[in-house]
């Protein structure tokens, strides 16, 4: 039986800053998957004259079957156009419309299966927000065009797994958002797509606590005792593996993760600094609790690499890797791996 190429929307972000750049670097390169760039034609071939990057931007023909990409060719999603000229590193609200329109018809190809799965480079959440749009980050966005699901942000490096339980909120905000439902929503999700999607059967989860030494038994935050320690008695009373909830400043120690499968961090800067002291260029952004598989870079714009060929190219590599190992071993529709 032939190998099932799987055909992967990839969305460069915000046109100004390094995503187009990572995409012309990756198409450089050969690989395993179909490459889709859902971006405008003409934005990505001046990008690559730019870079002096001999890549072919091609027309992408979804009546033809997926073939794994040669070094040199990428296809773009015809009818994807940018507001007005993209320049490197100078941001223009004008263009967030567009951003936001290719974050659509990547998603809405993996929701009718035209996609086995989608990669996003980064996109400027601030500019996006002075065009008039409130945003803030894929991860809402995308849960929203799915039928306003819970996203989970879990990010992947090496073998440390950093799961959120709330994504990007103002830090005052964070503790109200700290309640028994999401954590338990938060959990169930994680549990289930570290099953599913990473194959493990019996994750064990570590679980930080909220505030400083988790709490101090009520005396620094009570949190924990009033919410986090009776939901995870409750889950591990339904068989689940938690160990928590850990005072953060030394959760991520060798002896707590040695035999965890991830971490819930109770808030973005609580967990994504230690994720990204270990692996940033190379770490993975994936959003679990979504109908269908999204994974992202672990950086943002650089607007101030943009167009000059510096920016590293190996989490957007990384990213592209876990989509199609994913989307291998989920099960696809025929369509998205023709
Ligand atoms: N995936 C995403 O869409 C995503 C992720 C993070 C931040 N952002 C957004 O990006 C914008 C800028 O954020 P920031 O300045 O905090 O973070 P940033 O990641 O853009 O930049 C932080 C530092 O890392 C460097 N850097 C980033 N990517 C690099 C690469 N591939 N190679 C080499 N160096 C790299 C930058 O030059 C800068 O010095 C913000 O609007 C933020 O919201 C988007
Ligand atoms: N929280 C992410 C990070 O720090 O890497 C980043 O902001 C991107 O988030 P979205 O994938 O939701 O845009």
């Amino acid at each position: 039986m032939s190998e099932r190429v799987p055909r992967v929307a990839i969305t460069p972000g915000e046109p100004a800053g390094i995503g187009p750049d990572l995409v012309c670097q990756l198409g450089m390169h050969a690989s395993a998957a179909q490459r889709v760039v859902v971006a405008d034609l003409e934005l990505m071939r001046q990008r690559a004259r730019q870079l002096s990057l001999p890549v072919e931007f091609t027309p992408f023909d979804a009546d033809q079957p997926a073939v794994a990409d040669h070094p040199g060719v990428m296809h773009v999603m015809p009818g994807v156009q940018i507001s007005a000229p993209a320049q490197a590193g100078q941001l223009n609200p004008a263009n967030a419309q567009y951003v936001l329109e290719t974050l659509k018809k990547a998603a809405d190809g993996c929701l009718q299966n035209l996609f086995s799965a989608m990669v996003t480079g980064p996109v400027h959440k601030g500019v996006i927000n002075d065009a008039g749009i409130t945003f803030t980050g894929h991860t809402e966005f995308l849960a929203e065009r799915c039928g306003q699901v819970l996203p989970v942000m879990m990010l992947v490096a090496d073998d440390l797994r950093v799961a959120l339980l709330t994504t990007h909120l103002p830090l005052r905000a964070v503790a109200d958002a700290v309640t028994a439902e999401r954590l338990i929503a938060v959990l169930r999700i994680l549990q289930a797509d570290l099953q599913a999607k990473f194959k493990i059967d019996q994750p064990r989860i570590v679980v930080a606590g909220l505030n400083p030494h988790a709490g101090e038994n009520g005396h620094l935050g009570d949190e924990e005792c009033r919410i986090i320690i009776p939901v995870l008695d409750q889950l591990r009373r339904e068989g689940m593996h938690l160990e928590g909830p850990l005072p953060a400043d030394t959760l991520f120690t060798p002896r707590h993760l040695r035999d965890a499968d991830a971490v819930l961090a109770m808030y973005h800067d609580q967990g994504l600094p230690v994720l990204k002291h270990v692996g940033f260029g190379h770490a993975v952004n994936i959003t679990l609790g979504l109908p269908m598989i999204r994974t992202s870079v672990d950086h943002g714009t650089a607007l101030d690499l943009a167009g000059t060929g510096q920016a590293d190219i190996g989490s957007l590599e990384a990213a592209l890797q876990m989509a199609v190992d994913l989307s291998q071993k989920a099960p696809l529709s025929s369509s998205a791996s023709r």
